[in-house]
């Protein structure tokens, strides 16, 4: 394999992948590719298997059918911690902050984490310039340098989606499963959020489940439509605007 054709492997391939939860099936059929850099949307209706398949690609649950491929290796059967290995990282729905710690302390901690450090040691490592700059630059990159001291529990909840970002970035992920990043956000919060996610655009492949349409057609390069657990259409979001069964299918909705 030539360097260029390296450079192009797809970050994330999936193929055919089926999930049934007794009669329902969640993803009926599901393919899509993330290239190196980009932000991939997924868009659909309620129930249109979004969530589920993205805790396949998490490892949170296995596929019945299908793989999952990370810059070409097949991960479908690898646990979700392995996966982390890969790069990958999920934010939104599942991360825990520590609440009584600061926003920097939280970042710290991720960072340790990553290096095999152990949180009951993290006392004395809060000092540890190797843990805070590196810290402090993954919270500036997402807009929250100015709260590294609050503590959790005192930050707004736009600012902890910020956080939860902020430790996905800790964890040194390359290829960002960001899930429903302006849900319960207001106005104002959700601009902020597609802000950051345009500075980090182009810097991590990533993958992002949302409703927001205002948010995902500024910030996608390509959009893929799940409906009924499957793939209706992948495109540009000029191609998804235009495109009928997208608009009958979702769009059409006034979603
Ligand atoms: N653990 C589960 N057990 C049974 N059914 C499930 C389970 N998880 C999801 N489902 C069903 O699978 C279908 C897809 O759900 P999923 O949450 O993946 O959709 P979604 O596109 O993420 O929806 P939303 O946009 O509302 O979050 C739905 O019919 C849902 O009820």
């Amino acid at each position: 394999m030539t360097d260029a054709t390296a450079a192009e492997l797809p970050r994330l391939v999936i193929e055919g992948l089926h999930k049934r939860f007794g009669a329902v099936a969640a993803t009926a059929g599901v393919d899509l590719e993330v290239r190196p850099r980009e932000l991939h949307a997924l868009i659909g209706p309620n129930g249109a298997g979004k969530t589920t398949l993205i805790s396949q690609i998490a490892g949170e649950i296995f596929p019945d059918q299908g793989r999952i491929l990370i810059d070409g290796r097949d991960v479908t059967r690898m646990a979700a911690y392995a996966r982390a290995g890969q790069g990958l990282a999920r934010s939104f729905q599942i991360t825990q902050l520590f609440t009584d710690f600061t926003a920097l302390d939280n970042v710290a901690m991720a960072i340790q984490a990553r290096q095999g450090g152990n949180w009951r040691c993290f006392g004395s490592a809060r000092q540890d310039r190797s843990l805070r700059e590196p810290a402090m630059a993954h919270l500036t990159a997402v807009g929250l340098g100015h709260r590294a001291d609050e503590v959790v529990a005192d930050l707004a909840h736009g600012e902890c989606r910020q956080l939860e970002l902020a430790v996905a970035l800790a964890a040194e992920a390359s290829l960002l499963l960001l899930d429903e990043p302006m849900a319960g956000l207001g106005p104002e919060e959700s601009r902020q959020m597609t802000r950051i996610l345009q500075g980090l655009k182009g810097r991590y492949a990533i993958l992002l489940v949302e409703h927001d349409m205002d948010a995902v057609f500024a910030l996608a390069d390509r959009v893929t439509v799940l409906v009924y657990g499957r793939t209706l259409f992948t495109g540009t979001p000029d191609e998804v605007r235009a495109h009928p069964e997208v608009r009958a299918a979702y769009l059409g909705d006034g979603v």
